[in-house]
């Protein structure tokens, strides 16, 4: 059996329908292509209480180091209404030299070229001059919290250490060889609650409308940018995502007004410093008096949700000038060095060791219809085999 063929691979993962939190076969699919080619294939199922089971994947080839790990996901967002799909979304047809399928590029195929391009290497070489490793996870879709966090734990308190780590992320917004992820921004959410008085609508200086107040906090939020950028990052940046009173009537006032916002930060704010200036902006908003003219100060709550994602920045100029190389051979292209977009569970594994992010182009990722070249799959295969390359002739002679 041969995992050479990116195609092939990428494939057999999509046909598995891995919608988080489900494994859907495809960790068992991707250990029948490690098996086989030496690796030692651990399952690790991670639970807590209020969230579904999640099953992940670790896999080593090799005992010695250096040690490299190859870091992703199977789990794949929902398709959607599937007779919107050109193809079905699990059924990983070719047409017209693209492969469609969801998983297709975020990040089965990230997956799949990995795969590939690891057993050319070997099928070259021979034995690795040391280790790599797979962590995969089937919760990076989902919360995040039965995914890569925990199987990293899972596997360093089983002895486990890495030297450096790449995420197979789509990282292009437009063609192979575009960008690597050096970095990502933080990302934090919360929820402000007003309180006002309900009454009628004709008769507003009976009530007090909580909108109003919430109207003048949020334009604070998100009227002043919060920065101009740093350095290596893009400016911090502030999104209102939701705004709420519950009430069906046009007629009323309602009592309280709730709005939910997710700032993605830089390296120019901790959260502390961050959470101090939004709940700064907020206290001089709600005072306010030009919507609520002769009114007292709002009275609101401001909650945080869920976990704070930190901002982190790989400083490894070897790891991405190896990477960036790799991909100049193949592609001819200078890769940009950059940190825009969204997190990662990089965000996680950046407390093991340097890691970066390069896999295919993210254009249709989540979309009805994700696909990819199929010519994009063997240009991926060929990276990361240069890189696999460069990085143990580089971690070898250090
Ligand atoms: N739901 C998870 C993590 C959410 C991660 C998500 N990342 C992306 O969409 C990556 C796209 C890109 O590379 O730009 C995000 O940024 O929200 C959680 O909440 O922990
Ligand atoms: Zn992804
Ligand atoms: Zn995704």
């Amino acid at each position: 059996m041969t995992v050479s063929d990116p195609v092939e691979n990428l494939s057999k993962l999509i046909r598995c329908p891995s919608v988080t939190p489900e494994e859907g076969g495809a960790l068992t699919a991707l250990a029948g292509m490690l098996e086989p080619l030496g690796f030692t294939v651990e399952r690790m199922t991670a639970r807590e209480a209020g969230t579904p089971d999640v099953e992940n994947l670790y896999a080593r080839l090799g005992a010695a180091g250096p040690h490299l790990m190859f870091a992703g996901h199977t789990d794949v967002v929902p398709p959607g209404d599937e007779s919107a799909w050109k193809h079905p979304p699990f059924a990983a047809a070719i047409d017209d030299g693209r492969l469609y399928g969801r998983g297709a590029v975020d990040m089965k195929g990230g997956i799949a070229c990995f795969v590939a391009a690891l057993a050319r290497h070997v099928e070259e070489h021979g034995p690795l001059a040391g280790s790599v490793s797979f962590l995969i996870t089937g919760d990076e879709e989902g919360p995040s919290i039965n995914g890569t966090d925990k199987l990293l734990q899972w596997a360093h308190a089983r002895g486990e250490r890495w030297d450096a780590a790449l995420v197979g992320e789509p990282t292009n917004p437009d063609a192979l060889g575009d960008m690597i992820k050096v970095g990502r921004r933080g990302s934090l959410s919360g929820r402000i609650t007003v309180t006002g008085t309900q009454g009628h609508v004709a008769y507003p200086h009976r009530a007090d409308n909580p909108l109003r107040a919430l109207t003048a906090m949020l334009s604070a939020l998100m009227a002043t940018p919060f920065d101009d950028g740093t350095d290596r990052f893009p400016p911090s940046n502030l999104e209102v995502t939701s705004v709420d009173t519950g009430n069906p009537a046009t007629n009323v006032i309602a009592a309280t007004a709730t709005a939910v916002f997710n700032i993605r930060f830089n390296d120019r704010w901790s959260e502390e410093t961050l959470k101090a200036e939004i709940a700064a902006r907020l206290e001089r908003a709600a005072a306010d008096t030009a919507l609520r003219p002769g009114r007292e100060p709002a009275r609101f709550a401001l909650e945080w949700l869920g976990r704070v994602s930190p901002v982190f920045l790989t400083r490894d100029d070897k790891l991405a000038g190896g990477l960036s190389d790799a991909i100049k051979a193949v592609t001819g292209r200078e890769p940009a060095l950059s940190t825009t977009g969204g997190t990662s569970d990089a965000r996680f594994i950046k407390d093991y060791c340097p890691v970066v992010e390069f896999g295919l182009v993210g254009e249709s990722m989540h979309k009805v219809d994700e696909n990819v070249p199929v010519a994009d799959l063997e240009q991926l295969t060929r990276i990361y085999r240069a890189f696999i390359e460069r990085w143990f002739a580089i971690a070898v002679a250090r």
